[in-house]
């Protein structure tokens, strides 16, 4: 019996959760724990699918001590990070903190980030390569707005954001990026790109990362798409060959559905 998804396993299918600022450090761990009960249960074998959860940076300290105490397989990231590694600047959290508290991964570049804080382009490019300086693995978000999208540009725009974000990275460091697409109108409206939309971009971002990486690093780089992913849908999705994962933003919120989008296998057809 095969499962036939991202060219049958050469990358590591990775399901994330972002839980945007949602659960407080209380709310957090029960969330964790019951989702971490629930693949128990169903017998999740870890070393096929990796599980990611992107609390409140208020939460983090919780998470680790969670996941330590428990020995529990599940990777935890920020949701942002700021491009400096300390100083003056208030409100913003150092990746060498994110580092210091176990976060394997960062979100650079989310779209709420991007629009609701205005974060450029230029900026984002900082942030990625913050993350690398600190040994976290920034997950570069990118993705068009609904004009764009009804414009027929949405490739040139992401591309766009993806060249800015992995400027002056090296090749080891891109094939260790995780890029996440996520359709603006797809986010939080029940609106889901297609399959078939989801492919279409990302075959197009490994396209762009082996011109200018080589095709060596774009085979490893991990693609995600984002946007409405619910466990109804992850499946089909994540069939298409250079669907490599799901970033999932309110469905991550419900333990048993967010377990049953990481077994998404189960839901695969065989053959
Ligand atoms: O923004 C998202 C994940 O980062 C997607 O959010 P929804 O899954 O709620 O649409």
């Amino acid at each position: 019996m095969t499962t036939s998804t991202n060219g049958a396993f050469d990358r590591k299918p990775f399901i994330a959760g972002n839980w945007k600022m949602n659960m407080d450090h209380v709310q957090g761990i029960t969330l964790l724990q019951k989702l971490a009960w629930t693949l128990s249960d169903a017998k999740h074998d870890y070393s096929r699918v990796e599980v990611a959860v992107f609390p409140p940076f208020t939460d983090l300290r919780g998470v680790q001590t969670l996941v330590q105490g428990d020995d529990l397989d599940v990777a935890y990231g920020g949701q942002d990070l700021s491009q400096f590694d300390s100083g003056a600047y208030t409100g913003d959290i150092s990746g060498q903190f994110l580092s210091k508290l176990g976060c394997k991964y960062v979100l650079v570049g989310h779209s709420e980030r991007r629009t609701i804080h205005n974060e450029s382009d230029d900026v984002l490019n900082a942030k990625t390569k913050a993350a690398f300086k600190h040994g976290v693995t920034p997950v570069l978000c990118v993705g068009e707005g609904l004009e764009i999208r009804q414009a027929g540009t949405h490739v040139n725009h992401t591309l766009d954001q993806l060249r800015a974000g992995v400027a002056g990275l090296t090749d080891e460091q891109a094939a260790e990026l995780v890029v996440a697409y996520e359709p603006v109108w797809a986010i939080g409206t029940g609106e889901v790109a297609g399959p078939e939309d989801a492919q279409e971009m990302c075959a197009a971002i490994r396209a762009e990362l082996e011109k200018l990486f080589g095709a060596d690093v774009a085979a490893k780089t991990r693609l995600l798409y984002g946007g409405s992913v619910k466990a109804n849908n992850a499946a089909a999705i994540l069939k298409e060959r250079d669907v490599d994962g799901v970033l999932v933003g309110g469905a991550s919120l419900d333990p048993a559905e967010f377990a049953n989008i990481v077994r998404f296998e189960s839901h695969l057809v065989t053959d």
